[in-house]
């Protein structure tokens, strides 16, 4: 039996990962007990509206969640999700020295530096493992197995409602509208799901990757997006053709500053390495790992000097699943204030720029639609060269009027790539730009 007094415990939020993190703190409070070294006692859930049904004992809930963080609560645990109040219930509950769990990506992608402020000023922890990938463990093996190491790269899949949509679309061929729903009926979406297929969901979860990766601040406003809305099923069967697949992918990466691009920080320094934190569709070969990523799970490759390639992989979404992650970090706040101890603090010392789309170094799958007569592809060449773009593969398909052309390029700044598409679609010989879409996972 322990001997330390119990570490009590408020749930903010009850939808469907407060309601799984309620079932697995009730189902297993004797081990959890064990493993902590002092009970874990649920002592309020704050609700929006109390009278809804739940399968979570209802003298618990409360709607005043500031009195519920006000009280002699030892950890505070948010799934409510949004900004606000998330935000100010969070600060109170840090400033007042109370350990918070939290899955709230779109807070700590915006607001991290003050949450983090807060938990300096006072001590208390702050954990956010749900916040990424749900149950895969990634965040604590980023900010501690990992911390002696330099990472290279980050790159994955870490929205699960798309890739659910994207796995439908490419296997099934099914209907994107379809899919979505099917994906918010199984809890995986967020509550407004635009925040998915958009890709704000995946720009919170990579500003936080970059940020614990490369030790710097990384806020989603900092993270280049697009979502999956622009992808066709003509972009899906171009990816097929090819022995590839498309993915929603998180990419943050080191990047060298090269000697062109001659920048300067604000003290005059020169910058010789900044970071790329973007999220995109793009075309990845079927051999590559995470194309073989389907439905709501997720995997993320991380690349470091001296272990090299890792894979992370498992269940991104879902109410278990999430809470499972969020029971994992409960258990190191209480083991730390059982042994007063205290998880890692942010280290955003190296604080590396991000540096623009246009300047970032991506390659381009394109396909055109063209006249199918002589000259048609040194005039496209052409403009690939005018704009010091190189082309890796060609393909080139001839019909009774017109042909397709597909073209792969080399690495080159995403801007010179824009422009090089815009131009070829202006051309007279140029039908119709068929698909365009960034490659990822290969070399050429
Ligand atoms: N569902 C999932 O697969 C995952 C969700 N997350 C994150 O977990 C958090 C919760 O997500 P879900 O449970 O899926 O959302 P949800 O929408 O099912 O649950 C949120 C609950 O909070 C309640 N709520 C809203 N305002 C409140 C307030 N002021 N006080 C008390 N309760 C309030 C809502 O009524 C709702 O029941 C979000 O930050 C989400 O991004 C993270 C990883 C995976
Ligand atoms: N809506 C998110 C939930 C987990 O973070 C997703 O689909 O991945
Ligand atoms: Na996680």
């Amino acid at each position: 039996m322990s001997s330390h007094k119990p570490i009590k415990v408020a749930l903010l939020g009850c939808g469907t990962v407060g309601t799984e993190v309620v079932r697995l703190l009730t189902d297993q409070a004797a081990d959890l007990t064990a493993r902590v070294g002092a009970p874990v006692v649920l002592t309020g859930i704050a609700v929006r509206r109390p009278h809804k049904h739940r399968d979570v004992p209802a003298e618990l809930l409360t709607t005043d969640a500031e009195a519920l963080i006000a009280s002699d609560v030892d950890v505070i645990v948010e799934v409510i999700g949004g900004i606000e109040p998330a935000r100010s219930l969070l600060l109170a509950a840090l400033r007042s020295g109370k350990s918070v769990v939290t899955a709230n990506k779109a807070l700590l992608a915006e607001h991290s530096a003050d949450l983090f402020e807060a938990s300096d000023a006072s001590g208390a922890d702050l954990y956010f493992e749900a916040a990424v990938a749900g149950a895969i463990p990634l965040l604590r093996p980023l900010r501690e197995s990992l911390a002696g190491d330099r990472i290279t790269r980050v790159m994955g899949i870490v929205n699960g409602t798309t890739n659910f949509i994207l796995s439908g679309m490419d296997s099934t061929g099914a209907s994107y509208g379809e899919t979505l729903d099917e994906a918010t009926r199984l809890g995986y979406a967020e509550a407004d799901p635009t925040a998915d297929v958009d890709g704000f969901d995946a720009a919170s979860k990579a500003a936080i990757l970059a940020s614990l990766a490369f030790h710097s601040r990384v806020t989603a406003a900092d993270v280049y997006r697009e979502g999956i809305a622009s992808v066709s099923a003509a972009d899906i069967a171009a990816a097929k053709a090819l022995g590839r697949t498309v993915k929603l992918l998180a990419i943050c990466e080191r990047v060298s500053v090269g000697g062109d691009d001659d920048q300067t920080a604000a003290d005059g320094t020169p910058i010789t390495e900044s970071i790329s934190v973007r999220v995109h569709p793009a075309m990845i070969p079927k051999s590559h790992p995470l194309a073989g990523v389907n439905g709501a799970f997720n995997a993320v490759f991380v690349e470091a000097d001296a272990a090299g390639e890792m894979m992370f992989y498992g269940q991104g979404a879902g109410g278990a699943p999430t809470a499972s992650a969020v029971l994992g970090d409960l258990v190191a706040v209480a083991r730390n204030r059982v042994h007063s101890g205290r998880g890692p603090r942010e280290s955003a010392y190296a604080a590396l720029p991000v540096r623009p789309m246009g300047q970032t170094p991506t390659r381009y799958h394109i396909s055109l639609d063209v006249a199918d007569r002589a000259g048609v592809l040194s005039q496209v060449a052409a403009v690939f060269a005018e704009h010091d773009v190189s082309i890796a593969a060609v393909r080139q398909e001839g019909r009774v009027d017109d042909a397709s052309l597909v073209i792969v390029t080399h690495a080159a700044t995403d801007a010179a790539l824009r422009s090089t598409v815009d131009k070829i679609g202006g051309l007279p010989v140029v039908r119709e730009v068929v698909s365009v879409m960034r490659v990822e996972g290969e070399e050429l």
